[in-house]
């Protein structure tokens, strides 16, 4: 049966699954960090520009304040007194729009990059092998081109801005202090470690708590999930450990009451610290300041005027907020870089089937669409172990049907996974017209072979543009000679919206039958040499799947075929029957050939083909 994806635990998602979220971010994860930034160049510039006139002239306030209380009221100017008032206003306000403006860039930039990041992943994920979706689950998939990149919006938009605009602050603030008095910001400074230290312990075991918090609501959910679900609610009905149960519930759930308390108290402490150190300081200041004027002559000037004590204490609690979030820089810029690096994960995730230097472009107009497997051996396994196919050789001529039969697991739909090199071949060569397929370049393939699986996918879009995909310029009659060669026309013509309908998951539902006949019309429009043939395995009745075997029937006609054998007619009509067993051809032939050898095929021909319908069987190999 040929299938999207399989089981197989192999080395993507072993790859995948090796990480933990501790797991040290990879060396040069930074480098490639800023490269994704590398077209944006002038916006960051500009980003940091804005940063830097937003420290800057934050400082203005204060320095007015110190204008506005030695020049203006102790001078009773009352002209300063306005002039300073209302740039005290317009200040903040030029400030604000250009925080505004620095925002919108930030967004800019960061919204340009993940589209960047996510367009890339797409186009990678498009180029990965079918080994690697079967076996990674299509949700880890979504989780990384959907989460992991969004998960880093705040990182690019926030994260970055923030240390650098908080470096700034620290510095033009720093800098203005010592302009006003040395002194005192040396005094200011001697109480910054205390503050920075418990800043610090505080944050860490803020940290901690929140992780094992989360740790505490992962397990109740989990322990909600196993104890709740109908098999664990029947498995504790049946062994009487209801109160086992609830006691392991409430004992967590006291957990995490606890552990919240504590959150919350800790987060109350920080704040207490905070707000004493906000008093504390410009106490202070303000008594060395006061007492140094005091006790200056009257005669003399004080090196520190009332303005300037006001002005040094407004400043100095611009300081504390900064510092302390630059505490946790370094935590920051790790969870960002680990982000990245499971991003960058995904995109170094090799390429294993590829062009070769000096593959070729076949015309698919110049291909007969002759089929050989020569001494073709393959395993799923890099390892090599367990081979799935020995030793395969057979040739398909070109416009000849080839009938794969065997029981299940037996291979089939591996040799016509070789065929389109969804796989390569782990030793041996599989040639299309003498020419190895890997030797043909990758675009080639998919316009000389054309495959129906059981499982037909439409998209979620009209009739038209399912049928389209096959041939993107196809025109209004091409489309009606394909439908109605695989016998659909009629049906979409019935339909209200004719070609138009939209069909998929939450659009019409065509029968199985149905989808099955567009899947046709789409190979018919495609027009491939060679056609990969799943016959389905499910019933359909019996209208239906004389419909649908008259269609195979016209569209088999001229083009080499591989089918992977359910139906009677199929076997009945085919050159060559392959019966495959445990990855070997094991018996070759034809119908009749086959049947006299009393061998598998006898077998699997009485068990399963004679049982088949007989009037569709019938129906189809007269047509
Ligand atoms: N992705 C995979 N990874 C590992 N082993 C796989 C994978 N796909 C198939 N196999 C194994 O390869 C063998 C051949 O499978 P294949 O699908 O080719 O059989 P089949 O003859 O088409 O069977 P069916 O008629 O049931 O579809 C089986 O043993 C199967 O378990």
């Amino acid at each position: 049966m040929l299938r999207g994806a399989g089981g197989g635990g192999g080395g993507f998602r072993r790859a995948l699954m090796a990480e933990k979220p501790e797991k040290p971010v990879r060396a040069g994860t930074a480098r490639r960090v800023v490269k994704f930034f590398a077209p944006y160049k002038l916006h960051v510039l500009l980003v940091l520009i804005a940063i830097l006139i937003i420290s800057v002239v934050g400082l203005a306030n204060p320095y007015l304040l110190k204008l506005i209380v030695d020049d203006a009221i102790l001078k009773r100017d009352m002209d300063k007194l306005i002039l300073y008032a209302v740039l005290m206003i317009v200040i903040p306000v030029v400030n604000g729009l250009i925080g505004v403006w620095q925002t919108y860039l930030n967004n800019l930039i960061g919204q340009r990059v993940m589209r960047d990041l996510r367009n890339e992943l797409y186009r990678h994920m498009q180029r990965m092998s079918l080994r690697f979706f079967s076996e990674t689950k299509t949700g880890e998939i979504q989780s990384r081109l959907g989460n992991d990149v969004n998960g880093i919006q705040d990182v690019i938009t926030n994260t970055a801005s923030s240390i650098v605009s908080n470096i700034t602050t620290v510095v033009s603030t720093i800098t203005a202090m010592f302009l006003l008095s040395w002194q005192l910001t040396l005094l200011s400074l001697a109480l910054l470690p205390l503050f920075l230290y418990l800043t610090y312990k505080v944050g860490s075991i803020r940290r901690e708590l929140a992780k094992n918090t989360q740790k505490s609501l992962a397990d109740i959910s989990a322990l909600i999930e196993e104890s709740l679900s109908v098999s664990g609610v029947l498995l504790t009905k049946t062994f009487g450990r209801q109160r086992e149960s609830i006691d392991r519930f409430s004992r967590e759930n006291q957990r995490l009451a606890d552990l919240q308390l504590r959150q919350q108290m800790v987060g109350r402490w920080f704040f207490m610290i905070t707000s004493t150190f906000f008093s504390i300081t410009p106490a202070l200041v303000y008594y060395f300041a006061g007492r140094t004027i005091i006790h200056t002559p009257p005669d003399q000037v004080p090196p520190i005027t009332v303005g300037g004590i006001v002005a040094f204490t407004t400043l100095q609690s611009r300081l504390f907020f900064p510092l302390g979030q630059l505490l946790t820089v370094q935590v920051q810029i790790q969870a960002a870089l680990a982000l990245f690096d499971r991003i960058f994960e995904y995109l170094d995730l090799p390429v294993e089937i590829t062009d070769r230097p000096n593959a070729i472009e076949l015309d698919p107009h110049d291909v007969k669409g002759r089929i050989t497997f020569d001494h073709v051996y393959f395993s799923y396994s890099r390892t090599g172990r367990p081979m799935n196919l020995y030793d395969i050789n057979f040739d398909a001529p070109p416009g000849s049907l080839v009938a794969l039969v065997g029981p299940t697991g037996a291979g089939k739909t591996t040799i016509a996974y070789l065929i389109a090199r969804l796989y390569d071949v782990t030793k041996g060569r599989v040639l299309i017209d003498g020419i190895d397929v890997r030797d043909i370049r990758l675009a080639s393939l998919p316009q000389i072979i054309g495959m129906v699986s059981q499982e037909t996918y439409l998209f979620h879009a009209s009739v038209r543009e399912n049928l389209l995909f096959a041939k993107p310029d196809a025109t209004e009659e091409e489309l009606i000679a394909a439908t109605k060669a695989a016998n659909i026309y009629d049906r979409i013509t019935e339909l209200p919206e004719g070609f138009d309908t939209i069909v998929g998951e939450r659009g019409y539902r065509f029968s199985g039958g149905e989808k099955q006949r567009i899947a046709i019309a789409r190979i018919v429009l495609k027009n491939p040499r060679i056609l990969i043939l799943d016959e389905a395995t499910s019933a359909l009745d019996t209208r239906s799947e004389r419909l649908v075997q008259r269609a195979l029937a016209t569209l088999m006609q001229g083009r080499t075929t591989i089918a992977i054998a359910h139906r009677l007619s199929t076997i009945l009509s085919a050159d060559q029957i392959l019966v495959i067993d445990r990855g070997r051809i094991v018996e070759r032939g034809t119908h009749s050939e086959l049947l006299a050898a009393e061998g598998l095929y006898a077998k699997l021909y009485r068990e399963q083909f004679l049982h088949a319908p007989k009037d569709t069987s019938i129906a189809a190999t007269g047509s």
